[in-house]
């Protein structure tokens, strides 16, 4: 809003005004016009988020309803549209948007195990989930692939230790899938979750073979995560497809 405006909106509270305070409260009218818009628009698109959850239940299936192929879409437009010195803030932003989203289809519960460094994980899934998630630590990876596999939630395990509970998602925990990685690169720590294959993210996935070798056709680039008794976690550039005998178990794009 304009002073010009404010003065003829506000007169007896801008009167007794200094010409800077009368800029400050300028200001702040346009903000607050921009916040009324901005709640409106959010509260409108968490009543969408609300009604995807309904379609999503039927037919009612057997995935949660986090879907990282649709998370990922949103991110990259959002961030192809920000301005680049807005480019964080966009990222941080939205990534709270979207967890309250799903949050309107049931509040999402993460369970994160990692022995070393604890805040630093549970940070990495504080920010990739946002603050409508609910998040603690566990002691127990066992009980934390259960509870992703029973469909109560998502875990989040540290793979930078000595105990390779990765092995597993390609045996009793086959109905899980990789579907994000923390820590840079070469992630030191997977989310896992009862994800829907069709809605893994694109790019690069996540392989449990037994060698040293992926096992992505030859070629495609490729970077081992953790090794042990012969068997090898890795991430690949080939496009293999998650549960067949490649040991495809996940993306994290
Ligand atoms: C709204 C949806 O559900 C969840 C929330 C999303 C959002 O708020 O943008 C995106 C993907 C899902 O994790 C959806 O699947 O489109």
């Amino acid at each position: 809003m304009s002073q010009a405006n404010l003065q003829r909106v506000w007169p007896e509270m801008t009167e007794d005004l200094s010409p800077e305070q009368m800029a400050l409260a300028a200001l702040r009218a346009e903000i607050d016009a921009v916040d009324d818009e901005l709640l409106r628009l959010f509260q409108k698109r968490l009543s969408i988020a609300a009604r995807v959850g309904h379609a999503k239940d039927a037919p009612h299936g057997p995935h949660t309803k986090l879907r990282p192929d649709r998370e990922q879409r949103v991110m990259t437009r959002m961030l192809s549209g920000a301005e680049p010195e807005n480019v964080d803030a966009v990222r941080g932003l939205w990534r709270e948007i979207v967890g309250w989203g799903l949050a309107r289809q049931g509040q999402l519960q993460v369970h994160v195990w990692a022995p070393t460094d604890p805040t630093r994980h549970f940070d990495g899934a504080r920010q990739r989930f946002g603050m409508a998630a609910a998040i603690r630590m566990v002691r127990d990876p066992q009980a934390a692939l259960r509870f992703a596999a029973e469909g109560l939630g998502v875990a989040v395990l540290a793979v930078n230790t000595d105990d390779p509970w990765w092995l597993g998602l390609r045996r009793e925990w086959s109905s899980l899938s990789v579907f994000e990685g923390f820590g840079g690169e070469v992630p030191t720590s997977l989310a896992v979750g009862k994800i829907d294959p069709a809605a893994l993210p694109q790019g690069r996935r996540v392989v449990v073979t037994a060698g040293g070798d992926a096992g992505d056709g030859g070629g495609a680039r490729r970077w081992g995560i953790n090794t042990h008794h012969g068997w090898t976690l890795a991430l690949t550039d080939a496009q293999l497809t998650p549960g067949e005998a490649e040991g495809c178990v996940g993306a994290i794009g």
